[in-house]
């Protein structure tokens, strides 16, 4: 029996997320600046003859057909591209909540595209894969290589990798799916129109109180029309931000997650603990940024 190969799929956060404008293929071209979380799902590939996927984990019954999981169509348009990929079985444990503007399917995609990478001899820079995870969606290149980035266009032009410190962080959904292309509607933006963004520069190697200040300057222009779609996210948010050492609380992508920043990890915990007991219902988790 050949050994699997395993691979994380960490939740994707916008640290910042601005919309430049709405583009004539309906796609909006955004700034983000976007860091992985410790917590994910976890994607395992055991090599075999042909292309299958299996799926477990709590939030599984949630995310859909395998037939239309990212992870198949990922390898799909890879299998397309490459004559002879050597394939295999897919084991996808699934945790993160779906729907949630933290990219789970996206970086459930970009894990099967690195292990079969891996099976085949190939580097994440090779431009099969790369084309591969631009076609399998907005998010994905982004997800190949899991380190902060800049992320411009429709998500298909990206930064050098990021150094920045361990951010403390509690990520919060309250279990409703939130449709990104609803959020995007919601913006109203016509073709061609634009907000009037601030370019951000990428901060390189900063500390936590300058990151910190340069958030403070910066937006989720999602989170307004995300409120409308689902008012829950300002009840998140709020809730966050009466948490003690909530440094700041913002929403991530087209939401429904929010996610508070603080100081160490304790405070997070202690965070995390306090809007578990108020919401016991709703995915809680204390987790690091980077
Ligand atoms: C908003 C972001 C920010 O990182 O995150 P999520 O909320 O999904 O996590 C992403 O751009 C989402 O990327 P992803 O979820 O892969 O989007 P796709 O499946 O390619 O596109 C879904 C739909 O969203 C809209 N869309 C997506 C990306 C973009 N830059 N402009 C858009 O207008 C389009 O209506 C598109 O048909
Ligand atoms: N591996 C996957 N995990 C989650 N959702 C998936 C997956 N593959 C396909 N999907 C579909 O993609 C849609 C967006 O899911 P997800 O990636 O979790 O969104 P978001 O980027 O907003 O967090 C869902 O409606 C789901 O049906």
């Amino acid at each position: 029996m050949p050994q699997p190969l395993a691979t994380r799929a960490p939740a994707k956060i916008n640290l910042t997320l601005h919309v430049l404008g709405r583009r004539a293929d309906g796609y909006h071209d955004l700034e983000s600046l976007v860091v992985f979380a410790g917590t994910g799902d976890d994607l395992q590939l055991t090599p075999g003859s042909s292309l299958m996927l299996e799926v477990s984990g709590p939030t599984a019954p949630l995310a859909g057909s395998n037939a239309d999981n990212l992870v198949m169509k990922a390898a799909r348009l890879l299998a397309e591209r490459l004559d002879g990929l050597k394939v295999g079985t897919f084991h996808l444990t699934k945790r993160l909540p779906v729907a949630a503007g933290i990219g789970g399917g996206s970086s459930d995609a970009g894990a099967a595209l690195r292990l079969l990478g891996r099976l085949n001899g190939l580097p994440v820079s090779h431009p099969a894969l790369r084309e591969a995870a631009r076609l399998t969606g907005a998010d994905v290149p982004v997800c190949l290589e899991t380190r902060a980035r800049m992320m411009w266009g429709a998500g298909e032009e990206l930064g050098p990798a990021l150094t920045l410190p361990r951010l403390f962080a509690v990520l919060v959904n309250p279990r409703v799916p939130v449709e990104t292309p609803a959020v995007f509607r919601a913006l109203g933006l016509q073709p061609g129109q634009g907000l009037a963004a601030t370019a951000h520069p990428a901060p390189d190697g900063p500390s936590l109180d300058v990151l910190l200040a340069m958030l403070e300057q910066t937006r989720n222009d999602l989170e307004l029309p995300a409120l409308k779609v689902q008012p829950l996210i300002g009840e998140a948010l709020g809730l966050l931000r009466e948490t003690d050492g909530c440094r700041l609380a913002r929403m991530s992508g087209s939401g429904a997650t929010v996610f508070g920043l603080y100081d160490d990890c304790e405070a997070a915990a202690k965070a995390a603990q306090g809007i578990r007991r108020l919401r016991p219902d709703w995915w809680v988790k204390a987790t690091s940024l980077r």
